[in-house]
């Protein structure tokens, strides 16, 4: 007998989430899971580091018959046939309403990105998750606006998003062990909600975030064929699209999908991460892997454009969606000319994603529903996907996924400044409980701010001169934190938020994930 705590206690309705039946089957995935899940996870810092020595990444030679052989993934469900338009945004109750009435054919429900895993939204998010899925789900906000789903209109089908597989969650544990959060989210949703989904014509959807290698998505699809068989749920029912947000995946794409392929749906472009990512594998490796100012790779800088085509043409090979990414610009209802400005940018990166044969994309507010929607309809015309647009004319090697040197911009004491007070002003955001957050009019969360802090971390470990001619030097780094929490003085969460950011930004031994320090602090 697994001895099942939960040391998070009661939070609202709580009770009804937490059941009994819901925490045995939560046990039951650990038990499977969870030392898999650990091997997997420790086994990424030896290949990082090998990566970071050589420079270099390669396509794996053993798997070369997935990549050259014959095979498709699982047709689509209705409801995930037409992808053109997806919002993203957390589970939080009022956005859930905005999101599922917003138009979007998606509403990725995040657990993730756009998430501060505190108990209460760890909880609350599947309480109005659950409420979402059969329709009940109300709010009235402390003005006295009521929300509720729309009549006739078709509301948003939900993709959840669960924790990547690094996160732990400390609030349940089994045998005195902290629960694994990626199985916690997907448990949960799919104990309360995979039959509730199909009786209304609809199914268990996940994006599955921030993976590494293909055996991490063989976990995932293990855990699917364990969790369909206990719910006596038909094998192959659930859906998954996984983000290629990891520089190493973007070496396995065809070997992911291939390990899901009886659940696998699409791959997206996780854009944001996968800038992330490229940084934190390369961050030693020296000069050639040095970014410029995070607001100058745009993607059209040659390695995101070899990262994006790549990604349309595996994904239309095997008949899986490709999905685009977010555009961070956000408008802004009390100022048209910011707003402008936003709806232009992103009606050219829909623009660009339609043209070169994505299914669909991400927005984050949903007054950019339309634009998103515009653009892919100008494309998909009376087609519901464009699948058949097989990018044949595409070949990418490594060392165009690996270009990063080739990106134009400059370093520079403004990008120096902006990283530092991004990334403090996110996690006073984040540990007071918003997980996503308009800041000078981009949208910022859990992946942007990574950009920032390792962007930091790198360009002081590089010495990296920039356009004012001065030094990237830890004191630099410290001389800005202390002006950004002079310009803040009185947000909430200041002190730990600055703390942090010299954590993950200036500490020898870099960070893993700057959620990992910061969920100490929560
Ligand atoms: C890298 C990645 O992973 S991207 C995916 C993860 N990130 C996200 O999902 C971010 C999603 N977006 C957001 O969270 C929000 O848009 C923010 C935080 C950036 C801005 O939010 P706000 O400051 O509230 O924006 P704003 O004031 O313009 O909102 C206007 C209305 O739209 C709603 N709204 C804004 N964004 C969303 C959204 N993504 N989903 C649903 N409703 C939304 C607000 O709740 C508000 O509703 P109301 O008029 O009923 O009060
Ligand atoms: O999750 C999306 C990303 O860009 O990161
Ligand atoms: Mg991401």
């Amino acid at each position: 007998m697994v001895d099942i705590q939960v040391p998070g206690g009661p939070v609202e309705r709580s009770a009804e989430i937490l059941t009994p039946e819901a925490l045995e089957f939560l046990a039951g995935l650990h038990e499977r899971f969870a030392s898999r899940r650990d091997e997997l996870v420790a086994a990424r810092a030896g290949r990082r580091a090998e990566a970071s020595r050589t420079g270099r990444l390669d396509f794996l030679p053993d798997t070369r018959d997935v990549r050259e052989g014959d095979w498709r993934v699982a047709g689509a469900p209705e409801d995930l046939k037409d992808r053109r338009v997806e919002i993203t945004g957390p589970t939080e109750r009022k956005m859930a309403i905005n999101a599922l009435n917003s138009g979007a054919r998606i509403w990725l429900a995040d657990l993730e990105d756009a998430n501060t895993p505190h108990w209460e939204n760890v909880v609350g998010g599947q309480v109005n998750l659950a409420d979402a899925v059969r329709g009940t789900i109300g709010f009235t906000s402390p003005e006295g606006k009521e929300y509720t789903l729309k009549p006739d209109i078709r509301h948003a089908t939900i993709v959840m998003r669960p924790r990547g597989w690094h996160l732990d969650e400390r609030h349940i544990t089994f045998d005195g062990r902290p629960a694994v959060g990626a199985l916690v989210d997907f448990g949960l949703y799919f104990f309360h909600n995979a039959q509730a989904l199909l009786d209304r014509g609809s199914g268990p959807y996940f994006y599955l975030p921030k993976m590494e290698s293909h055996l991490e998505a063989r976990l995932w699809n293990d855990v699917f064929t364990h969790a369909e068989k206990t719910l006596g749920i038909a094998h192959g029912t659930v859906r998954a699209t996984v983000l290629i947000e990891t520089i190493p995946a973007a070496f396995e794409m065809d070997e992911i999908l291939y390990e899901l392929r009886e659940h696998a749906s699409g791959l997206n472009a996780g854009r944001w991460d996968y800038l992330f990512s490229i940084i934190k594998y390369f961050r030693d490796a020296g000069a050639d892997f040095v970014l410029p100012d995070r607001n100058d790779v745009t993607m059209t800088a040659p390695f995101m454009r070899a990262y994006t085509e790549l990604l349309v043409r595996t994904c239309h090979r095997r008949g899986a969606f490709a999905m685009g990414g977010m555009a961070a610009f956000i408008p802004n209802r009390r100022d048209p000319e910011v707003t402008e400005k936003a709806l232009a940018k992103v009606h050219d990166d829909k623009r660009r994603e339609a043209g070169d044969g994505f299914d669909g994309s991400w927005v984050a507010h949903p007054d950019l529903v339309s634009i998103c929607d515009e653009e892919f309809t100008a494309v998909l015309g009376d087609r519901p996907n464009q699948l058949d647009k097989l990018r044949e004319d595409v070949a990418v090697t490594a060392d165009q996924l690996l270009d990063v040197k080739s990106t134009p911009g400059a370093a520079t004491a403004a990008g120096l400044r902006a990283a530092v007070d991004v990334g403090v002003r996110y996690l006073a955001s984040w540990l007071g409980g918003n997980g996503a957050a308009a800041i000078h009019n981009l949208m910022e969360d859990a992946a942007t701010a990574e950009i920032s802090r390792s962007q930091v971390w790198q360009w002081v470990r590089n010495e990296v001169e920039l356009d004012t001619g001065a030094t990237v030097t830890a004191d630099l780094v410290r001389e800005q934190l202390a002006d950004v929490r002079r310009d803040l003085d009185g947000t909430p969460h200041l002190d730990v938020a600055c703390e942090l950011f010299e954590q993950v930004a200036l500490a020898e031994e870099y960070p893993d994930f700057l959620t990992l320090p910061a969920y100490e602090r929560i």
